[in-house]
């Protein structure tokens, strides 16, 4: 990090780590307003913040100092900006304008983007209106979407989020686990002859994905279906067209993605074949024109008003100057329940590095711990810690105004509760104020005093809220967006690769060898614990 840049921020932190935000709140009646930008159709709050003006200015600095616009503007012109990859970053370039031009390779990658969203297109429109079938002419009624990690969580969670727009006559199954107990129960509910398979693995080597298809093709043949039946009901999204071909699947049932497209970035490519299946190609389209808006706004709006921005520099002054070790994503959304996890993905294997772009190793905390759940259900539960816990979760409160059903009472009701867990995060309440309550209710002196200690609220946690007028394809886009956006200034600032993920690697490789001694086809060297473990296996397993 630039010495002068950290050095201002660390005096506003000095200046400003012990007020609290019931002053802050206090003494200016313009603070909301001051602290609140709309963009893209949301409203962001940041007011319940440890921060003011003066703050924000020297963290937005620290963003500047950091060539943020540079590197932002690098990254969407296709340089090699994954340095251990020697790759580009190009996600936006999946839901850039068609006449736009971006090149790889002196290959303006654009045409290739749209020519897979044709192909995409034209394949759900035939799966909608039966044109292409099964291998007995019926109509597919189920679609079982294989596939992990980034290419799992993003089309599982959008599906899931545009449930007033699914398909109801194609019903769409993820599958990611190769604990068989997923494959088993999703498959014994489904007629083979009426199932599409859609297998998604960028590099086509995930030992999970190739397992569950293959699991699935034997219960397909199993079915009565021949191995030339095999291409009339498995697709393939994978950029190793050469393995996929390899392991059997029909060359014009693949659909290509890139190796400039990461994983948990790939949502927006041929990977959310899934996802069109479900809701249509249109609604699909819109998501990508969501995407495209907050790309707009984010290359083109100054820092002190981007919405990602200002997100990212947050989490930076809570991450290294507050030492927050973890931050919480609350969406009073049931649509929106799998969005923690999503996002848990996008930042957690983007910025949970510790070596910087000069290969040097970094000291300061850079991804935080991303986790959470959908509201109002997190107040029963985990909410406790974050009220009176002895650590800070700095929290997104994430809020369509307008629901997809009739029941305004509970929509209030859930509405009531976004706001007041902001607001009891941010004032809290005093032992003073508490003692007062008891008092009055009866309690006497001794008793009021010793309970308020339990009851005391610190307050002076830190939230922002996230409103959108309703959850649609386009909003859902602009979201996404949004956070890919936030993690991305992050490793700027942090000064670390976001785009490559070398951490996952070690498990694989031990893991297929563990595997091994479990199938005693080798005997690897293990340490005693591990082997311990195998053995363990091997005697019980019946
Ligand atoms: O799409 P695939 O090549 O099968 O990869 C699936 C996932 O597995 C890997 O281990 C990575 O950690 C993820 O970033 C990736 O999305």
């Amino acid at each position: 990090m630039t010495v002068q840049s950290w050095q201002s921020v660390q005096q506003e932190f000095n200046r400003l780590k012990d007020v609290h935000m019931r002053d802050m709140f206090a003494q200016d009646p313009q603070r909301a307003n001051k602290f609140t930008k709309k963009a893209c159709d949301f409203t962001l709050d940041y007011s319940k913040n440890r921060v003011d003006e003066q703050a924000l200015t020297a963290l937005f600095q620290l963003a500047k100092d950091h060539k943020l616009t540079e590197k932002r503007d690098a990254m969407f012109a296709g340089e090699i900006i994954n340095k251990t990859e020697h790759r580009a970053v190009l996600h936006t370039a999946l839901r850039r304008d068609s006449k736009d031009s971006i090149l790889v390779d002196n290959k303006n990658v654009v045409n290739e983007v749209y020519s897979t969203l044709n192909k995409m297109k034209q394949f759900v429109a035939e799966i909608h209106n039966g044109t292409r079938t099964g291998r007995t002419g019926k109509k597919f009624t189920d679609v079982v979407a294989i596939g992990i990690g980034g290419s799992f969580l993003g089309p599982k969670i959008v599906t899931e989020a545009l449930k007033p727009y699914q398909n109801p006559a194609l019903k769409v199954h993820f599958v990611a686990n190769v604990d068989a107990h997923h494959i088993v129960d999703v498959l014994a509910k489904l007629n083979a002859d009426t199932t599409l398979v859609v297998m998604s693995s960028k590099s086509f080597t995930t030992q999970e994905t190739l397992k569950n298809t293959e699991t699935t093709r034997e219960w397909f043949l199993a079915s009565g279906a021949k191995f030339e039946d095999i291409a009339k009901h498995f697709m393939c999204v994978s950029s190793n067209t050469a393995k996929a071909t390899e392991f059997g699947i029909d060359p014009d049932n693949i659909f290509p993605m890139w190796d400039w497209v990461g994983g948990r970035y790939s949502l927006w490519s041929a990977i959310g074949l899934p996802i069109a299946l479900s809701i249509g190609f249109d609604n699909f389209e819109q998501i990508l024109l969501g995407a495209r808006e907050m790309d707009a706004h984010f290359l083109s709006t100054p820092l002190e008003d981007n919405l990602p921005v200002i997100m990212a520099v947050l989490g930076v002054w809570y991450s290294n100057f507050f030492d927050c070790q973890s931050h919480v994503l609350l969406p009073y959304s049931h649509y929106l329940r799998g969005f923690p996890a999503y996002v848990q993905q996008l930042d957690m294997e983007s910025n949970g590095k510790s070596v910087n772009q000069l290969d040097q190793n970094i000291e300061y905390k850079t991804g935080p711990i991303i986790w959470g759940g959908e509201g109002t259900n997190g107040q029963h539960a985990f909410h406790q810690l974050m009220h009176q816990g002895n650590t800070i979760i700095p929290a997104d409160f994430i809020m369509p105004i307008n629901p997809n059903h009739d029941e305004v009472e509970h929509h209030q009701m859930l509405a009531s509760n976004c706001f007041a867990q902001t607001q009891a995060l941010m004032q809290g309440q005093t032992t003073a104020e508490i003692e007062q309550e008891l008092l009055a209710k009866g309690v006497d002196k001794q008793e009021a005093t010793r309970l308020a200690k339990h009851k005391y609220m610190p307050g002076n946690r830190p939230s922002n809220t996230l409103l959108m007028e309703k959850l649609t394809p386009i909003q859902l886009g602009r979201l996404i967006a949004l956070y890919e956006h936030k993690v991305f200034v992050q490793g700027v600032i942090w000064d670390i690769n976001s785009f490559d993920q070398w951490g996952v690697e070690l498990g694989k490789v031990l893991g297929t060898q563990v595997l091994s001694a479990l199938q005693d086809t080798a005997q690897p060297e293990l340490d005693s614990s591990t082997q311990q473990l195998v053995d363990l296996f091997k005697q019980q397993i019946s």
